[in-house]
């Protein structure tokens, strides 16, 4: 039986059962890597007395991983970690698990416990990181070390890349380029960017898997205005200050075009549409129809509105020297998500236009386009192997689904090496939980790190398959 069979498992493979010991050892570890605090400041801070810690932590709670012979550890780019792991079959195409050790700022204010404490409260692991994304990291490693003592050796060989500098969009590019040189072509890349969503469509009450198949892009954009300076006791009828609100503002409340027509989005809502109850389920359905309908009541939701559109986000506002002084310069950052079906440029314009003020200069300070879409068709084996492991671990989800990631990974940095790239965490994401990623009271509970750890030891033992993935049938 194909992938693409309910029931398909290797003849040996090895139960994804851990004793009482591996489990309590499992969650101490994560708890250790959360009280390093590897932060990344800015683009060019970043915490290596942390780091350097981190890469001495790993070594110490997985001793096996760091021994055996067929697995080969190599530090790139001073604080990265990258894992060959040699199968003992070379005619599968090798894969590559993604995750990155490094996390943004956390102030002490607002966490209901400190934010690098690791501490355990009402079975939660507190602690920045622990979505987003140590909880990966700890648990790729731990699923290997917890298969190698079970004496694994797959058949199909696998990297393991671990960034130290994501979130500041960093070396992954060393990784890429290396794997690049020595010839390495993949079948397919799992990275972090989506999850099990819950509680995020209002009507939906069950939860629901998205892989992200695509992402979108980014633009950090600064506007800068000019004026002379001068005594605040007569001052111009507008200053520079005056100026650059007014046109930020127009930009907020100008949302870039709803573009849910030409999205995936579309593609997702109709794999949902049979889990609503009527007469939601007949919209989604017929959305030839309902369509405009339909994308309107997405963009009310401020996250929902991010899958149908280009967000603009006014992030920094800097201007002013002194209370009495003509301010001679004000510069504000705003950061875009570009819509997969829109790029750079045409962002741009559509911004310009908006501004519509040439006494306001434009400074791109970064920008990526959004990738392109992978495969998720019943051919594309990393798609069906995430597909078959969400079954075989979360049997309650039904729906499994393409989705669009709304943030950036370091996946994007390995275009060269495959067309496949997936973004998805094995955990249950709500809204709460999803505003909790870069913001206060990040927390993973004990057992969805247990069941991410689980899924990894499972998914890495379906990727040995030798088989193709073949049509499934769809549930009725
Ligand atoms: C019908 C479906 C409803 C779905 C609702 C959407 C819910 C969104 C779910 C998950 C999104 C989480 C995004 C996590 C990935 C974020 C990774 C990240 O933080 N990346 C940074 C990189 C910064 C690089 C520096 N330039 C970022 O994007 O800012
Ligand atoms: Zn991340
Ligand atoms: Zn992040």
């Amino acid at each position: 039986k194909g992938l693409g069979g309910q029931k398909h498992q290797r003849a040996s493979q090895i139960p994804s059962e851990f004793s009482q010991g591996e489990r309590v050892a499992m969650k101490e570890a994560l708890k250790g890597a959360i009280h390093i605090p590897t932060v990344s400041f800015g683009p060019k801070e970043i915490n290596t007395t942390a780091l350097a810690e981190f890469g001495e932590y790993i070594r110490s709670v997985f001793p096996t991983v760091f021994k055996t012979s067929f697995v080969q550890h190599e530090v790139i780019g001073e604080y990265s970690h990258l894992f060959t792991v040699q199968g003992s079959d070379p005619s599968l195409q090798p894969y590559m698990l993604l995750a990155h050790s490094d996390v943004v700022p956390a102030p002490d204010e607002g966490w209901e416990v400190p934010p690098f404490s690791g501490l355990e409260h009402d079975g939660f692991i507190h602690g920045r990181g622990t979505l987003d994304n140590k909880n990966s990291v700890m648990a790729i490693l731990q699923a290997l070390e917890l298969l190698l003592l079970r004496n694994y050796i797959p058949r199909r060989s696998f990297f393991i890349a671990l960034g130290h500098d994501e979130e500041i969009s960093g070396g992954a590019q060393k990784i890429s380029a290396l794997l690049q040189a020595r010839g390495v072509q993949l079948a397919f890349i799992v990275d972090e960017g989506n999850f099990i969503l819950d509680g995020f469509i209002p009507n939906l009450k069950k939860p629901f898997a998205i892989i992200a198949v695509t992402e979108k892009g980014a633009i950090n954009l600064m506007l800068q205005v000019n004026t002379t300076p001068g005594h605040s006791s007569a001052p111009p009828k507008e200053t520079s200050i005056g100026i650059l609100a007014a046109a930020v503002s127009r930009l907020e409340q100008t949302p870039m075009p709803n573009m849910f027509g030409s999205g995936l989005l579309k593609m997702t809502l109709q794999e949902l549409a049979h889990e609503f109850p009527f007469p939601t389920n007949i919209i989604l359905s017929n959305l030839w129809l309902f369509g405009p309908l339909v994308s309107r009541l997405i963009e009310r939701n401020y996250i929902t509105n991010a899958l149908v559109r280009t967000t603009t986000a006014l992030t920094m506002f800097n201007a002013g020297v002194k209370v009495n002084v003509i301010p001679p310069v004000a510069q504000a950052i705003i950061n875009f998500r570009v819509d997969p079906a829109q790029t750079v440029q045409e962002v741009l314009e559509l911004v310009k236009n908006i501004v519509a003020d040439n006494r306001v200069q434009f400074h791109v300070l970064s920008a990526i386009d959004p990738l392109p879409v992978s495969p998720s068709d019943h051919q594309a084996l990393g798609y069906q192997l995430l597909r078959q492991t969400i079954r075989s671990v979360f049997p309650e989800v039904n729906i499994v689904a393409p989705g669009v990631c709304i943030g950036n990974t370091d996946s994007r940095h390995y275009t060269n090496l495959t067309t496949s790239i997936y973004r998805f965490n094995p955990l249950y994401l709500n809204p709460q939980s999803f505003q909790s990623i870069h913001g206060i009271n990040e927390k993973i509970s004990v057992r969805a790190y247990e069941t991410q750890v689980k899924f990894i030891f499972e998914f890495i033992q379906n990727a040995d398959t030798d088989q193709e993935p073949v049509p499934h049938l769809h549930e009725l």
